[in-house]
């Protein structure tokens, strides 16, 4: 791809603009300040509350990306031949270096272990040597990517406990994360709600991808009583729920919360009181795990 870069006056902006796009076949047009970061650069807003100072900027570069060289040349070539563009300067055509988007988005997401053994993996990623229990799972609209140390440590809390769990809730499951990592360390039923429809649906898609059956609803999906419920939110929802949480445990039953900041331990101890004593079982980067047993 080619970019022609060209100086305008603030009249020309528009107009030219429209040229590229509409008939000189631009695939795209940005517009900017020709004389950012030097002594003539005005603010082109004004204060809050007061109109700005003027329309557009004094000289503005306009950079229109085309397909090729030939039709960035040909737009030049037309646009300074007619009469009312005087006042329109070329400033360089250059070759763009093609930037493979995909590639570089997932280079960011690496697989993140939570144990020695159990590892989320992203699918475009080889499963590490020594992984002997994956979750493959990719970043998409929901929360839960296991790079967030609130997922991290329940995830941790999963694997530590595993067990044929015969019932486990998953409230606010996001991309469904904690609910497909306990069905890969034995539970058996499992309810994932949340009040997140795209998170209902992103939770359905990866415990397809993950091979693993869950129940993946809204909040109402939820029924009954379970031996496990897991809730990482914040600790304003979190405490709000707490009647609704703990009416979803069963006796014995173990309750695992995060979303909680070290100093909002004693509120959360507070408002679970009622039903269970909370404590804080693991610390990761300033968010701590809080858990507890119902009588
Ligand atoms: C921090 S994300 C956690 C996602 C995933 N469970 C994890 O551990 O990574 C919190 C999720 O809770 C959901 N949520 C927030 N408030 C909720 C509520 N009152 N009831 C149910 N889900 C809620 C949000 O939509 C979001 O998907």
């Amino acid at each position: 791809m080619f970019e022609l870069a060209m100086t305008a006056p603030q009249a020309l902006v528009e107009p030219v603009s429209e040229a590229l796009m509409d008939e000189l076949e631009a695939l795209s047009v940005s517009v900017e300040d020709a004389d950012a970061d030097t002594e003539a650069e005005h603010a082109l807003f004004g204060e809050p509350g007061m109109p700005p100072p003027r329309a557009g900027w004094d000289r503005s570069v306009i950079k229109a990306l085309f397909a090729d060289e030939l039709l960035a040349q040909q737009a030049l070539t037309l646009l300074l031949a007619q009469d009312w563009t005087t006042g329109l300067h070329p400033q360089g055509l250059t070759e763009m270096a093609e930037q493979d988007w995909v590639r570089l988005t997932q280079s960011q997401f690496a697989p993140v272990p939570v144990t020695e053994q159990f590892w989320i993996v992203p699918t475009w990623h080889e499963v590490p040597a020594g992984a002997t229990r994956v979750m493959r799972l990719d970043p998409g609209l929901a929360f839960g990517t296991g790079t967030h140390p609130t997922t991290r440590m329940c995830l941790r809390w999963i694997a530590a406990h595993a067990q044929p769990w015969p019932r486990v809730l998953d409230y606010g499951c996001g991309s469904g994360i904690l609910a497909i990592g306990a069905a890969l360390h034995g539970a058996q039923v499992i309810d994932a709600v949340d009040i997140d429809p795209a998170a209902v649906e992103s939770s359905r898609a990866n415990a397809v991808a993950n091979g693993v059956a869950l129940n993946a609803g809204l909040p109402d999906a939820a029924q009954g009583v379970y031996p496990l419920v897991l809730a990482n939110i914040l600790a304003t929802p979190l405490k709000l729920l707490a009647p609704l949480l703990c009416a979803h445990l069963a006796p014995g039953g173990h309750l695992v919360l995060a979303g909680i900041l070290a100093r909002q331990a004693d509120e959360l101890r507070a408002a679970y009181a009622p039903w269970l004593a909370l404590e804080v079982s693991d610390e990761d980067d300033g968010w701590i795990l809080m858990t507890g047993q119902r009588a």
